[in-house]
This record gives C-alpha cells, sequence and structure tokens, in this order.
C-alpha cells in the first residue's frame, strides 16, 4: 500500500493503542507532499499541513476531546485524505488534532476522565492517560503556534464536537470568556457560513480545549456543536457540508471572502448559571428526551444536588448540555438566556 492511501484514523487507532504496523503502513515521523507543501505526521493523531509559503493564518481543527462524537473525526479524517490524495491544497499552516484516540477506540466519551475538563493546566492534577494526552496536545498547539511570534499570524482554533442530546438549534458554537473583550463580528460570520447560526457566550474561565487556546494563544478559538452524537456510518454528512466546504476554504484560499455580518443571522444566547454536582446524589428533574435550549417555566424544579434546589429564576431561561452522570464537581447543566445581538461589543 502507498503512503498516501494510508487511512489516518485507523493508523491513529493502532499506533496510539500500540498496535504493531508495517512500516509501510506507519507514517510515525514521516511526510508526504502535497502541491505547494508538506503533510507532517508528528505524532498519532497528530498531523501539521505546512505549506512553502504560508499565508498569514495558523488554523488548528480538533476532533474527538469526546470519543464518540464520530461526525467530527469524520470530518477531520477526511480532510487529511483530501489532502493525502492532493485535492485539498492548504495555504495556511493547518494543525489537525485527533484528540482521544483511545477513547474512540473503545466508542466512549472518554476513558478516565472527561479531557475537555482538563486543559489549561487542570492536566497537572492527574496521572491517567487522557491528563498526559491533554498536556500532549497543549505542548504541541504551543509548538505550532509558536512558529511564528504572537501577533505576525493570525491564530484560530475550531474545537469540533457533537452534542448528547437533540437540540432545538442543531448547530452552535460556545464562544469561550473574552474578558470584556469584543466579539469578533468576522467569526460570527464564519460560523455563520458553516451553518452555526447560534452562538453562547461564556462568561467564565473554563478548563475547556477553546478556552485554553483564547487564553493562551490569543486564538479565535471556539467549541463547535455540530449536530448530534451518533455511531461512525450513522452521520448524515450531507448536514455538515457547509461546515465542511468552510472548514476547506479557510485552508486553502489565501483570503476568504466573506459575506458583511448581518446581525439578524445570529442568534446569542448568554450563560446564566453553571450548575454543579457535588454529592452523588444529583438529580435531573425532566426527561433525557428534552433537548438543548428547551425553556422552562420561571420557578420550575430544575435539579437537586443533595438538599440543594435549583429553580429558574428567570423568564425565557433555557437548559444547555444537561448530565447528570458528570464526575462529582463538574457541571451538570447549564442555563442560558437570549441576548439581543445589540447588546455585543462587536469589532
Ligand atoms: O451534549 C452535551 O451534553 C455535552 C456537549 C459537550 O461536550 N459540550 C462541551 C462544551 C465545551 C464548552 O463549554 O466550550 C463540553 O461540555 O465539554
Ligand atoms: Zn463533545
Amino acid at each position: 500500500m502507498k503512503r498516501n492511501n494510508v487511512d489516518v484514523l485507523e493508523w491513529t487507532l493502532a499506533g496510539y493503542t500500540g498496535e504493531s504496523l508495517s512500516e509501510e503502513q506507519d507514517l510515525i515521523n514521516q511526510e508526504l507532499t502535497y502541491d505547494g507543501g508538506r503533510l507532517i505526521f508528528q505524532d498519532y493523531g497528530v498531523i501539521i499541513a505546512e505549506p512553502e509559503q504560508p499565508s498569514g493564518k495558523d488554523v488548528v481543527y480538533s476532533c474527538a476531546v469526546h470519543g464518540d462524537e464520530t461526525a467530527p473525526i469524520e470530518i477531520v479524517r477526511d480532510m487529511i485524505h483530501s489532502i493525502m490524495q492532493g485535492e485539498l491544497k492548504p495555504v495556511q499552516r493547518t494543525l489537525f488534532l485527533i484528540a482521544n484516540p483511545a477513547a474512540i477506540a473503545i466508542n466512549k466519551r472518554f476513558v478516565d476522565m472527561n479531557m475537555n475538563r482538563l486543559f489549561n493546566g487542570a492536566h497537572k492534577k492527574g496521572s491517567t492517560p487522557e491528563h498526559k494526552r491533554a498536556a500532549n496536545l497543549e505542548h504541541y498547539i504551543t509548538s505550532f503556534y509558536n512558529d511564528a511570534p504572537k501577533g505576525q499570524r493570525r491564530r484560530f482554533h475550531y474545537d469540533l464536537h457533537t452534542a448528547i442530546r437533540d437540540s432545538q438549534y442543531e448547530k452552535f458554537a460556545v464562544y469561550p470568556f473574552t474578558h470584556g473583550g469584543p466579539y469578533k463580528k468576522e467569526q460570527l460570520t464564519f460560523l455563520a457560513e458553516c451553518g452555526v447560526e447560534t452562538i453562547l457566550l461564556n462568561q467564565a474561565p473554563t478548563t475547556t480545549f477553546s478556552y485554553y487556546s483564547v487564553r493562551n494563544h490569543d486564538a479565535d478559538a471556539f467549541t463547535v456543536e455540530l449536530g448530534k452524537v451518533r455511531p461512525f456510518g450513522e452521520n448524515d454528512r450531507s448536514k455538515f457540508a457547509a461546515a465542511e466546504t468552510m472548514f476547506k476554504r479557510l485552508i486553502s484560499e489565501e483570503e476568504l471572502d466573506l459575506p458583511e455580518f448581518d446581525a439578524n443571522r445570529t442568534r446569542i444566547f448568554d450563560v446564566c448559571r453553571t450548575i454543579n454536582r457535588t454529592v452523588e446524589d444529583f438529580t435531573l428533574h425532566f426527561p433525557d428526551e428534552v433537548a438543548n435550549f428547551t425553556a422552562f417555566e420561571q420557578g420550575y424544579l430544575l435539579a437537586t444536588d443533595g438538599s440543594k434546589e435549583y429553580y429558574v429564576e428567570q423568564a425565557g431561561e433555557r437548559i444547555i448540555f444537561p448530565n447528570a452522570n458528570v464526575a462529582l464537581g463538574q457541571r451538570a447543566l447549564l442555563t442560558v438566556i437570549d441576548m439581543p445581538v445589540e447588546r455585543l461589543k462587536l469589532v
């Protein structure tokens, strides 16, 4: 088999889980050339497209921070395969990350620990393989961005996910905490062109991958929820077509010509409450079928955490990311409220 026919996902899983690979099939530390650049296989699930004459953007696409979120894995895998086949020719430096191969291998969200709670140094508090991989991923991103001094090239990171539940708005993105900084019209427009027309504004620092890149590398970074979790082979790829097109355009065009920002296009929600599970006895008081962004009446009992009761406080409060099975100390539910786009500080 020629090296450029190797399946990068199979290679990543085999290499990461210690399966033996023939010399021809092992891409580790190998390079393949494409018209205009090189594809470098730095580690299992860590692949860099390095153009000979890079344009002004350094772009990171990550998937599988949650191992069972297969659509983003297929999207990232297929972008890499398109480069290997000579169909996609990045002119922007691009780092592709298949974040948690061990969790993919067992079709689970994670093995020991939710990896999206382990960034921003949180990985230092433990020694599971997920802690180690999160530390390594931070290291790979740092060395990728540090190729040029801060400010010389623009930095982007789209951390691709799919959600556990149905959602009233199928695609949405989390805009990590900006520490008071403005929100970027260009990024809202790019996401809208990807079909992501709903945005959650996070109002506090987190240990997520996207916030890590914002905070440490001044990147425009987002957690992008592209739909609902499904097993491999059950994703309707036509639903991701707009996003896939834009992801490819971002790295293969010198300048991305986006439409004017349209304030009516994007629906904004402000995160108003984070409800953590602190004890074993934690209950959500609505069924599993309730979709993300469902609104409840004021006074509705949403959750009990031991003896603490959480009621809907404001009219229009909606639930998002409910999960009663998270580890103690972790977020079990967010609530959000509509925010008129006119109230956003935009740049
Ligand atoms: O579908 C769910 O309930 C969870 C979806 C999910 O994993 N969301 C991310 C959001 C990350 C962020 O807030 O930026 C997560 O919880 O890690
Ligand atoms: Zn996820």
